[in-house]
């Protein structure tokens, strides 16, 4: 018996009428730059703003199997307007709210969408998924996707893209800023000041020249910011479990321990992982040099917190800069305290803690770079069926048809990686004349797009029944 997910994305797929002509659509496949200020650009079907790569020169035939007004996005936690004038001027109904929502209320959200639109906070778990039963794909309007169960959404078809690096440089600002704010303690002088008292000190108070930056993490935002301490004449040392080029005269140390034992300043920027939680825990704490500084603008899951406040406490680590938490509030307004994480009201009470509510990304530029990014890979998958920046599925792309191109589909058939596949798929498209192919696996999941031509509209349901009818199946779709 269908699944019911598979029934209503049927509907979806079978809805038989020829889009309109559009523009030529071409792909994005990098994040747009950092200073893209037009909220409305690639707000028009079938354009996307800040392309970087178009890859195919004339008019292209919109591919949709749909009314596109009947696909539903609801996007979560403010998510820029960039973003939602793309998806709302391809005409899908899209639903927007500033928050993430409380499990019970999620759950009756993401029952009735195809597309679903995230930061940080919203938690796509695997009993949240198993309700979506209409969802197609998700976008991350952010660079972590810890927060969603990728292996179930891609066990279930469901597409997952992100913006890899649209906020790196916001996040690398922010770092080189509190790592001045910790060494002159900023925070303290400035709150003093504000409660009425004057303190003029400059015991224990450093230029950062000169001073030792140990990176853990050299990716997109560690090397980013690599780029930035240096030019303010740090030193800069970086661990990372991959071997990576160096920027500038950075040198790659081979173990954690040694960054800790040489860093006046450790700044963490890995994703969350089994592997990373509590990377940084009471052991790694004696390692570090005492008067140091440590700073997370990675996950909350990274640190130990408890073990920080000891650390602190102790005078081991000398100030600390905290973006993330193990857990955030929800929404702007809700209590930061006890209630969320036990060790609220201690953590507050340090000194020389810069202590922010996951901002690492939030500026103009990086929201609405992320919301372009994103944005349009959700319409190319919804649209087109391109998956190049997904994150869970296989990354594989065809160039459209262009208009002049008559009776001609795309089969996009998502299935479990098992021998045989390909040859009961090409059986049942032999009848067509198979103008392109491509297919690609990662992990248990495979991805298959073929162009066909000389298919009538009458087929196209026969195509899909017999590619659901095999035992691979994961998703059929067929756009024409
Ligand atoms: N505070 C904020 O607002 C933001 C926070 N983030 C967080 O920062 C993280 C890092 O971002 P990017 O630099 O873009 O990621 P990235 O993927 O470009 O780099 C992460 C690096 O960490 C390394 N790594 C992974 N596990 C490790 C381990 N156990 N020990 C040492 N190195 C390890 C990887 O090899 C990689 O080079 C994201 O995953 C996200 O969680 C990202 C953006 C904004
Ligand atoms: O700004 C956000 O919503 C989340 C930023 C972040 O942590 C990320 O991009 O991974």
């Amino acid at each position: 018996m269908a699944h019911p997910r598979d029934i209503a994305r049927s509907a979806l797929s079978n809805a038989v009428s020829y889009s309109t002509l559009s523009v030529s659509p071409t792909a994005t496949f990098h994040s747009p730059t950092a200073n893209f200020h037009s909220p409305t650009a690639g707000s028009q079907p079938g354009s996307f703003a800040g392309s970087s790569f178009a890859y195919r020169p004339g008019p292209q035939r919109q591919l949709k199997p749909f009314n596109t007004e009947d696909i539903k996005i609801l996007l979560l936690e403010n998510v820029n307007e960039t973003g939602r004038n793309i998806l709302k001027g391809q005409g899908y109904q899209v639903e927007f709210l500033k928050s993430s929502l409380p499990e019970p209320e999620l759950i009756e959200k993401i029952r009735d969408v195809h597309v679903i639109g995230i930061r940080s906070k919203t938690k796509l778990t695997a009993k949240v998924l198993a309700e979506a039963k209409n969802l197609l794909v998700i976008g991350c309007f952010c660079i972590g996707t810890n927060q969603v169960d990728l292996e179930y959404a891609a066990k279930h078809g469901i597409a997952v893209f992100n913006s890899p690096f649209a906020n790196s440089r916001s996040v690398a600002e922010l770092v080189i800023a509190e790592i001045i704010s910790l060494a002159r303690q900023l925070g303290d002088r400035s709150l003093e000041m504000h409660r009425g008292t004057w303190n003029k000190v400059s015991a224990k108070c450093w230029e950062i020249r000169g001073k030792t930056l140990g990176i853990v993490g050299y990716g997109h935002i560690g090397s980013q910011l690599s780029v930035l301490a240096e030019a303010m004449g740090m030193n800069v040392i970086y661990y990372d479990i991959l071997t990576l080029m160096a920027i500038g005269t950075a040198q790659q140390v081979p173990t954690l321990e040694h960054l800790l034992e040489q860093a006046d300043f450790v700044t963490l920027h890995v994703p969350e992982t089994p592997e990373t939680k509590n990377l940084i825990s009471t052991k790694q704490f004696e390692h570090m040099k005492t008067g140091s500084y440590l700073i997370n603008a990675s996950r909350g899951t990274v640190v130990d917190i408890p073990a920080l406040i000891k650390a602190m406490r102790s005078g081991k680590v000398a100030g600390a800069a905290l973006d993330v938490y193990p857990n955030e509030p929800a929404a702007n307004g809700d209590y930061f305290t006890n209630d969320l994480n036990t060790w609220a009201e201690d953590l507050r009470g340090l000194n020389n803690i810069i202590l922010t509510p996951h901002i690492g990304g939030s500026t103009e530029e990086a929201q609405r770079a992320i919301g372009v990014e994103v944005a349009e890979a959700l319409v190319r998958y919804i649209n087109q069926g391109i998956t190049v920046g997904s994150v869970n599925l296989p990354e594989v792309t065809l160039r459209s048809p262009g208009i002049e191109d008559e009776d001609r589909a795309r089969v996009i058939y998502i299935h479990r990686n098992v021998p045989g596949v390909l040859r009961k798929v090409n059986e049942i498209l032999a009848e067509h004349n198979v103008d392109k192919q491509i297919s690609d696996s990662k992990g248990d999941i495979a991805y298959l797009m073929a162009d066909i031509s000389n298919v009538k509209t009458e087929d196209i349901k026969e195509i899909r029944d017999n590619l659901d009818a095999l035992s691979s199946r994961i998703i059929t779709r067929v756009l024409y």
